[in-house]
């Protein structure tokens, strides 16, 4: 499809926003390279990365996500929903729930409507993984929950969680204070992480209330991080700050999030936005 132009959408959940393009008639050749070109702020559209909605042989659709510097997430939390919120408002799939497949799993969206359009969607996000060597972590033992560790240049307390990608969770005093700048990449890029990592600043605010800030994998801070938000739940509830199946709060730069963790799932509810459309050359 080189030299030719494609429409896309603007979308965002909780400030966390994306380039979307519906595949679904036709694919896009090297999204990688796409992703690092689109993203820019200055010389793109800008975004923290390109979604690209496909056709799907075994659910409604099929999502595929990449991040600013053009590497594949397996799943991403706020842009399955504005996923659903497109199928629902385009008439593409109006059904009470949405399958949406994504590189770890079919995953299941109800839409919430006002006036008929998607305003927020819930999304059961699967299981939290918490095995090390799936996360992966390289560090021994079943769980690894608030342990001491050299990581990052510094001794940290960190909580690892997989919502189909990798988290690390580190909790303490108010976030804002951080320099994620500095802090985040030593985290990304630590031999601990053979993946690279995600990595969520949490402060417990109250008994299910949590504000964080987040350094994504491959894009840098973010406003919010979906999947991250569920990390960060379940990791409070292991640390026992949070209640196992009560609606824990999460309060991101870019809004708030719902999370709900149970043994068997993790239910995960907030809004879905639509910015803009328009066209581009690729
Ligand atoms: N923003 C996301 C996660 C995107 C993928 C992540 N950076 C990765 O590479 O694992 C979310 O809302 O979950």
């Amino acid at each position: 499809m080189s030299g030719n132009k494609l429409c896309f959408t603007k979308m965002h959940g909780c400030g966390n926003d994306y380039i979307y393009f519906n595949c679904v008639g036709d694919s896009i050749e090297n999204p990688e390279k796409l992703a690092v070109r689109l993203s820019d702020r200055h010389k793109g559209i800008g975004g923290d990365g390109i979604v690209l909605i496909c056709p799907s042989e075994l659910a409604d659709a099929k999502m595929r996500m990449f991040n600013i510097d053009g590497s594949e997430g397996k799943m991403c939390g706020n842009a399955i929903r504005c996923v659903a919120k497109y199928l629902w408002d385009r008439e593409m799939v109006r059904k009470e729930e949405i399958h949406i497949e994504t590189l770890s799993g079919i995953k299941t969206c109800w839409v919430h409507a006002v006036e008929g359009l998607a305003d927020t969607v819930t999304v059961d996000m699967g299981s939290a993984v918490l095995a090390p060597a799936k996360i992966p972590v390289n560090l021994a033992g079943d769980v690894i929950v608030r342990r001491n560790t050299e990581v990052a240049g510094g001794i940290y307390d960190i909580t690892c969680v997989s919502m189909g990608n990798p988290h690390c969770i580190v909790f303490g005093e108010d976030p804002d204070g951080l320099d994620l700048e500095s802090l985040g990449p030593a985290f990304e890029h630590d031999p601990l992480f053979p993946e690279r990592v995600n990595t969520e600043f949490v402060q417990v605010l109250g008994p299910n209330t949590l504000k964080m800030r987040v350094w994504e994998r491959g894009s840098g801070e973010t406003m919010a991080c979906g999947t991250g938000a569920c990390a960060s739940a379940v990791a409070a509830v292991l640390c026992g700050s949070c209640k196992m199946g009560a609606d824990i709060v999460v309060r991101l730069r870019g809004g708030d999030l719902v999370v709900n963790y149970t043994e068997d799932r993790v239910l995960m509810a907030g809004e879905a936005r639509e910015i803009f459309e328009g066209s581009v050359e690729v």
